[in-house]
């Protein structure tokens, strides 16, 4: 699993290696993997190094001192680097005098314009971890002339380090290289920092223990339930649905279908499109009330059963079962509409909530806000329940403050359905006795990859992602060792 550590914690841990390190190595590791990275992309994107031009857009704090130090090391291959220093007097003495012994040049804001409209690459050095807030307007002025790929130093400015929030003018990256550790802004605004470079400055050891993680996909194979020679369809877990209408029998295909494909286990479906979900899925034992619905290790209840009377009595009724359930879509507004159905629930039995902002924020009275991490850690505790936050990233928090994001592959997800298939591979995970939240956000991951497969850089739609899952399963699986 990939960890990644607030910004506190990544102080703390460097003010712990700063005291047993030489001055000034921790920035000069830094920035000589941020000098390789920009080489690295004036490569890709001029064919050459030497005689190409950066511009460092240089801050007052060491985020500034490390773009410096960088431009010195960019000097030796060749390359002419120019400085515009956005408050000459409280540039980072060091990297300045690096940069100019070595050949580099520096100017003002009024030089700016001029030097960035003939850059090959522009470093981003504004300000890294300890700024919060838009860029300043001279900053602003300046980035938005900006035509060149940058390279973001340490995080993209403008944009929070905490919780990748964006609340006016920032950067937007091709390539962020950062230091030490992964931080939230990188997981959570991934879409403003391009991709991210980690550089090894020996921070690891000082660090403790993640604050978020990310699966890899070793985790999810891990996490996967896979049969043994022992196996048969009921020891795998048995999935049970209760979703869709008559009227809208969509839902209850899709849900149903993902749970298909997602395992090997036994589906069974239970709700009034039956006949429907029949039809298209033969291996799936479908009957018209979760009443008579037979033994399931895990119950998916929300997709179009409607927020009425029968509704709440389906919900009523599953969560009373004493296996764990995954709760979405109506399911949500339901609980958030009446949520004495919750004490029909085995307190020790896990619940899964699915919900989007609108969704939290009939949840929670509020909505999830800029901090979409502790806004998903707060509503995991009030309902003891792992909390699935949807979004561009997907944040997935266990009551216990476990909280795993998921950095989408593009924007493809957001299709009509979409919800529909996640909901049935977290109920089919959930089935097989996985941990909860580690079941959740595998199966998060497993919708955002199938969903890149399907689109393949083009609209898709639910029905093709129910399809995509198998290949989806067959690239982690070969990519886990
Ligand atoms: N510590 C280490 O060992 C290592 C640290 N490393 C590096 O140091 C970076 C952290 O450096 P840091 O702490 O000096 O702060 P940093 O983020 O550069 O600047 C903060 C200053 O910016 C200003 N400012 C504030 N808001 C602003 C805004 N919205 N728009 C514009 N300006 C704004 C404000 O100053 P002011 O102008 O108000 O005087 C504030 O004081 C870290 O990200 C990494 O790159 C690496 O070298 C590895 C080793
Ligand atoms: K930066």
């Amino acid at each position: 699993m990939q960890g990644i550590w607030t910004t506190e914690r990544i102080r703390a841990a460097e003010e712990r290696l700063l005291a047993v390190t030489p001055d000034g190595e921790l920035m000069r590791r830094a920035a000589f993997g941020l000098a390789t990275q920009v080489a690295a992309l004036l490569a890709e994107e001029t064919g050459g190094v030497s005689g190409r031009r950066v511009v460092l857009l240089v801050g007052s704090g060491n985020n500034g001192g490390d773009a410096l130090w960088a431009g010195a090391f960019l000097r030796r291959r060749g390359v002419s680097v120019t400085a515009v220093l956005l408050n000459p007097e409280k540039a980072h003495p060091a990297g300045l005098a690096a940069l100019r012994r070595s050949g580099g040049r520096a100017v003002s804001t009024a030089d700016g314009p001029r030097r960035i409209s003939k850059a090959d690459v522009v470093v981003d050095g504004i300000v890294g971890i300890s700024a919060r807030g838009p860029l300043r307007p001279d900053a602003a002025q300046l980035v938005e002339l900006v035509e060149a790929p940058v390279v973001a130093v340490d995080l993209p400015s403008g944009v929070d380090p905490d919780t990748g929030a964006v609340d006016g003018p920032h950067v937007t990256a091709a390539r962020t290289v950062t230091f030490g550790a992964v931080k939230p802004v990188h997981v959570l605004a991934p879409q403003e920092c391009g991709e991210v470079v980690l550089v090894d400055i020996g921070l690891r050891p000082s660090l403790g223990e993640p604050d978020l993680h990310r699966l890899e996909p070793a985790d999810i194979a891990a996490a996967w339930p896979v049969p043994g020679p022992e196996d048969d369809k009921y020891s795998q877990g048995v999935t049970g649905i209760a979703a869709g209408s008559a009227t809208y029998p969509g839902a209850a295909v899709l849900a149903s279908g993902s749970a298909v494909r997602a395992t090997a286990g036994m589906v069974r479906y239970a709700g009034h499109a039956a006949d429907v979900v029949r039809a298209r899925w033969p291996e799936i034992v479908a009957t018209g009330s979760v009443t008579d619905a037979g033994r399931v290790q895990a119950w998916v209840v929300g997709p179009g059963i409607g927020t009425g009377a029968e509704g709440r009595d389906v919900l009523r009724h599953i969560l009373g079962q004493g296996v764990p359930v995954c709760a979405d879509a109506d399911a949500t507004t339901i609980i958030a509409h009446t949520p004495e159905v919750l004490d029909a629930r085995d307190p020790d039995t896990p619940l899964v909530l699915t919900p989007h902002a609108g969704e939290y924020e009939r949840l929670m009275g509020h909505r999830p806000g800029a901090d979409r991490v502790s806004a998903a850690r707060e509503a995991a505790a009030k309902y003891d329940a792992v909390v699935l936050l949807k979004g561009y990233c997907t944040v997935v928090a266990a009551p216990d403050g476990r909280v795993a994001v998921n950095t989408p592959r593009g924007s493809w997800l957001a299709t009509a359905g979409s919800g529909d298939v996640l909901t049935g591979l977290v109920g089919s995970v959930l089935a097989a006795g996985v941990d909860p939240w580690l079941a959740t956000s595998a199966a998060a991951q497993v919708h955002s990859l199938a969903g890149a497969l399907a689109a393949a850089d083009v609209p898709t739609s639910a029905s093709s992602l129910v399809d995509a899952i198998p290949a989806a399963l067959r690239l982690i699986r070969a990519t886990s060792h």
